[in-house]
């Protein structure tokens, strides 16, 4: 029609105006709300106005599904959000936090504890863009990415989420996937105002504000107790970068301040973030944020809404009782406990996103784009990225030579462990499932083990694999072997499910480390983990210690280290502890006693 808001060439704030006024509140409110897809039929999507859908952790429209699948599924939700009185069109979200993880057969990129190592924003920003084609082949248009938590201890089950302990490492990151992620800022542009490129890049979140990486013993969703002034120097930083960097939502976190739930801090989201840093773009509560505002949870839901929507949360990531929500919310509104200047104020955000990514002009995914899902070039990347986020802790014992880089020309080398086979071991959480999966077949993608035979496979080398080799086995080949890689960590984890106050290796890991490295094999030890682990106790026997972090589907890029292809180039961005005692241990603390400190990597000798 022939409407204003319709017409791309009207000043953006025209047409939100114009379509604002023609809003009843039914539409309004579904504006604001996100349901979960597995609930989105048509009927839904059109009878309550939906803005919004999301893929929760693991939610696809069939398993194995390849882009074109998506694409339909995203599509047909789209039809029916066009086909309402006013044809808004809903966008579409999932977490795209290291690659299109949810996917099958996407590029799996490692995640952010592993690229806050590579100190290389150029590198990040390709992820973004990497991440955002592949995203785009699905037929989605919005990532809950980057996660730009200040992970505090490592005790944290979310830890592996945070690039870095160091505010300033996390705000360098930040303003380099985002650019990637929603496309740069042209010079003329308006800088601080939601911004995205156009069709093959994505709308952004920032998460989850703010001091998520702060809380207590690093126990998720809990209390972060700090002054202004800390919350300000350690935690704030990456939204400042953020804002600046235009990106188009910010996600509220499940934890408090000072005994103030996140939810529902009107002066932090209102006062701090939109009306200090002026943030235009839209707030995004967590998933079912608002019942998560009591204890017990959804206890008096409907002052849970009053004090979101009042703290001025604009939309509302209600992946099952959206009923109850858009109730509640509209008896508030008629009542006048919740002005309607407040869903407008929500409205118009949510407008302005959804308006400046081009959603009105191009509400459907593009098919042509299936190509980009998991291809070379990305995996590529994804391998040098690996590479970069490598740390070596340890090369060689005192008065020995250094065991890296590895010989490929050895008579028989031995491979070992739980996480040297284990496809899903080294992506960890949010791949293809929430919490994550073991095993080889859940994606595409290159084992650490085959990285190391494909690297000796020309030499006349011969690699045994045991995962698990007992003593006797090892005293009887001992000899026989030239060296062993010994890979060993955690397994996969997401949100809560991570939280751990121990820290230490998981068995059989430390059994396999002392059978085959106290078994009178010289062994690199390669740690795949989302933190620093306790090591202290193993790291004189061995011979070399590498810290892989999660590097994802493409193993290849351990071995390209390993043996010595590349060098070694990252350099801790955590402190590594002696001991869980001395947690939480930051860089700059007065206390600081670290096994290994925050900024140290050895490099090959070679290299
Ligand atoms: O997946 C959506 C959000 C995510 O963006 C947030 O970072 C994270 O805090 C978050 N947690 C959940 C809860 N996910 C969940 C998945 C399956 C069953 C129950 C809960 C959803 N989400």
């Amino acid at each position: 029609g022939g409407a204003r808001y319709k017409d791309p060439r009207q000043p953006l704030n025209r047409r939100i105006e114009d379509l604002l006024a023609r809003m009843t509140l039914a539409e309004k409110i579904g504006q604001m709300s996100q349901i979960e897809r597995e609930n989105a039929t048509a009927d839904v999507v059109r009878g309550y106005f939906v803005g919004s859908v999301l893929s929760g952790g693991g939610s696809v429209p069939a398993p194995q599904a390849p882009a074109e699948a998506w694409v339909e599924m995203v599509n047909e939700m789209q039809r029916a959000a066009m086909s309402t009185r006013l044809g808004i069109p809903m966008l579409y979200g999932i977490d795209a936090v290291h690659g299109h993880g949810n996917v099958y057969k996407a590029t799996v990129f490692p995640h952010n504890v592993g690229l806050g190592c590579t100190r290389d924003p150029e590198l990040v920003k390709k992820i973004g863009a990497a991440t955002a084609l592949e995203v785009r082949a699905t037929g989605i248009p919005y990532v809950f990415a980057p996660c730009v938590a200040v992970c505090r201890d490592p005790r944290w089950g979310r830890c592996y989420e945070s690039y870095s302990e160091d505010p300033r490492v996390v705000q360098q990151m930040t303003s380099s996937i985002i650019p990637g992620l929603q496309g740069e800022i042209p010079a003329n542009g308006r800088r601080g105002a939601p911004f995205v490129a156009g069709q093959r890049n994505v709308a952004a979140c920032s998460k989850h504000y703010v001091g998520d990486g702060g809380t207590t013993r690093g126990i998720n969703e809990n209390n972060t107790a700090a002054s202004f002034h800390e919350l300000l120097g350690v935690h704030m930083p990456p939204y400042y970068s953020a804002v600046i960097q235009g990106v188009s939502t910010v996600m509220v976190s499940f934890s408090s301040w000072n005994g103030v739930k996140m939810h529902a801090n009107h002066f932090l989201v209102t006062d701090f973030l939109k009306n200090r840093l002026r943030f235009r773009g839209f707030v995004i509560s967590d998933w079912r944020g608002l019942d998560k505002m009591t204890s017990p949870e959804h206890d008096d839901y409907i002052t849970s809404v009053k004090l979101g929507i009042l703290a001025a949360i604009d939309m509302v990531m209600i992946p099952y009782t959206y009923t109850e929500f858009i109730d509640d919310l509209t008896a508030l509104v008629r009542n006048g406990t919740i002005p309607m200047s407040r869903i407008d104020d929500a409205v118009r955000r949510i407008l302005r996103v959804k308006f400046t990514m081009g959603l009105f002009e191009d509400p459907y995914g593009d098919p042509s784009l299936a190509g980009e899902l998991g291809k070379p070039e990305h995996r590529e990347l994804a391998r040098e990225a690996v590479r970069r986020s490598l740390v070596l802790l340890k090369n060689g014992k005192p008065g020995q030579k250094p065991l890296l880089p590895l010989p490929k020309k050895a008579g028989r080398i031995l491979v070992a462990g739980s996480h040297a086979d284990n496809l899903g071991y080294q992506c960890g959480g949010w791949t293809i499932t929430w919490q994550g999966l073991g095993g080889n077949n859940l994606t595409a993608g290159t084992t650490i083990l085959n990285g190391i035979k494909r690297a000796v496979q020309d030499h006349g080398t011969e690699v045994v694999y045991s995962e698990s080799p007992d003593a006797g086995f090892v005293q009887r080949n001992k000899g026989r072997f030239d060296y062993a890689v010994v890979v060993v960590g955690e397994p996969p984890y997401a949100e809560s499910f991570g939280d751990n106050l121990n820290l230490t290796i998981p068995e059989p890991g430390p059994s396999v480390i002392r059978v085959v490295c106290g078994g009178g094999i010289r062994c690199a030890v390669v740690l795949v983990s989302g933190r620093p682990l306790a090591v202290e106790p193993y790291v004189g026997a061995v011979d070399a210690l590498v810290a892989a972090w999660l590097p994802g589907t493409e193993g290849e890029g351990v071995s390209d280290v390993l043996f010595g292809d590349y060098g070694f180039t990252g350099k801790l961005a955590r402190t590594w502890f002696r001991s869980v005692e001395q947690l939480p241990m930051n860089v700059g603390d007065a206390r600081y006693d670290p096994l290994f400190p925050f900024g140290f990597g050895l490099g090959l000798e070679t290299q």
